[in-house]
């Protein structure tokens, strides 16, 4: 489709109807068979030896609907960020489409920038700006008069509340302080899509609580759409609507944080930490051995409800709760769904 938006872009940008549904709400982001790989400088096939590189993406479709938060998660090396550089039209993919807002951007990535707000991982080009700055310039580069952008950028500074930090050099920052400073340059101007790379990465819960409710502040007030990436499974349970899983660059399930978890809720989780060693004179600490995942003094156990209830009895008692420091018990959570899919198991972070 050719360009009709304008710099300022949002106006002027419709999202589509499912023609085949069209009660379903219309698509912000349609994905199809989008495939990436990565070819080392030189070209693979000139080496001697050596496997194919799989591919970064393989085949991966989604569809994204107006006003959603949809999360990409997975854990690193998953394939997140090559899938949102695509979107973004930072990355031109093998195969495969993307469509935002009914605009092809694989045949037009100039257009993504008019459409969506991108957080990358890195802070970048924003590194000598002030805070203030950072924001306004962003306002200014989405098509804002000088007013209209200084308006945006105090607007955002004090719903982050950056207004202390406003006169710094983002590269005078810490690393939490920069991430948020990011996120405001990021927010400073309207788009209908915000694509956010680990937005609280690094950050207190109290800028973590202070960005949420500028999301969703844009997606209540001006009904922006969302993606996120992420590899925190508590994060993505609480903000996310939906939720794509990708894996070694495939997407393994899609569907909501509670649907999800549903393939695993006959399951609990059950971590023990030891003081020290654990008693092997106790026979049934033996036999949880070989079905724990071992991290340091943590065992994490994944186990019928029923079986968990009768090793929760063992340890709480004798030999094996006098050597126990902690333990907890817990209902499923994505990452449990991630490992029950076949997902590899380390990487993705409870915070
Ligand atoms: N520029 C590149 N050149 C070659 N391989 C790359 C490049 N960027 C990423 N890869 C590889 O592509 C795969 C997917 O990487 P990607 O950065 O998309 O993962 P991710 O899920 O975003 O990880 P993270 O959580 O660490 O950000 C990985 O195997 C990675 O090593």
């Amino acid at each position: 489709m050719a360009s009709s938006i304008g710099r300022a872009g949002p106006q002027t940008t419709m999202a589509p109807r499912d023609p085949d549904n069209p009660a379903t709400p219309p698509a912000v982001v349609t994905v199809r068979g989008l495939t990436k790989t990565y070819r080392a400088s030189g070209g693979w096939r000139r080496r001697a030896a050596g496997p194919a590189p799989r591919p970064a993406n393989d085949a991966v479709d989604l569809r994204i609907t107006a006003g959603e938060i949809f999360g990409l998660l997975g854990p690193n090396g998953a394939g997140k960020t090559t899938l949102v550089r695509q979107l973004t039209g930072l990355l031109r993919p093998d195969a495969g489409t993307v469509s935002l807002l009914g605009h092809d951007v694989v045949r037009h990535p100039e257009l993504a920038s008019r459409l969506l707000a991108y957080l990358g991982q890195e802070a970048g080009a924003l590194d000598e700006l002030t805070v203030s700055l950072a924001a306004e310039t962003t306002a200014r580069l989405r098509g804002l008069d000088l007013a209209a952008a200084r308006a945006a950028r105090d607007e955002v500074l004090g719903e982050l509340g950056l207004e202390p930090l406003a006169d710094r050099p983002l590269k005078r920052l810490s690393g939490g302080q920069r991430r948020l400073a990011c996120v405001a340059a990021a927010l400073a101007g309207d788009r209908p899509l915000l694509v956010l790379d680990e937005p609280t990465a690094g950050m207190d819960p109290v800028a973590r609580r202070a960005v949420w409710s500028a999301i969703d502040r844009r997606r209540a007030e001006r009904g922006a759409t969302v993606l996120l990436v992420t590899h925190n499974v508590l994060e993505a349970e609480t903000v996310l609507d939906r939720v794509a899983v990708l894996d070694a660059g495939r997407v393994i399930a899609c569907d909501t944080p509670a649907g999800l978890k549903t393939l695993v809720d006959a399951h609990v989780r059950l971590d023990l930490v030891w003081r020290g060693e654990p008693p092997s004179t106790v026979p049934e600490i033996d036999r949880l051995r070989s079905l724990a995942r071992v991290t340091g003094r943590r065992w994490t156990l994944r186990l019928p409800q029923e079986r968990a209830r009768e090793v929760v009895a063992t340890v709480t008692r004798g030999e094996a709760f006098a050597a126990l420091d902690d333990f907890t018990l817990a209902t499923p959570s994505l990452e449990d769904v991630y490992l029950a899919l076949g997902g590899r198991g380390e990487g993705l972070t409870r915070q």
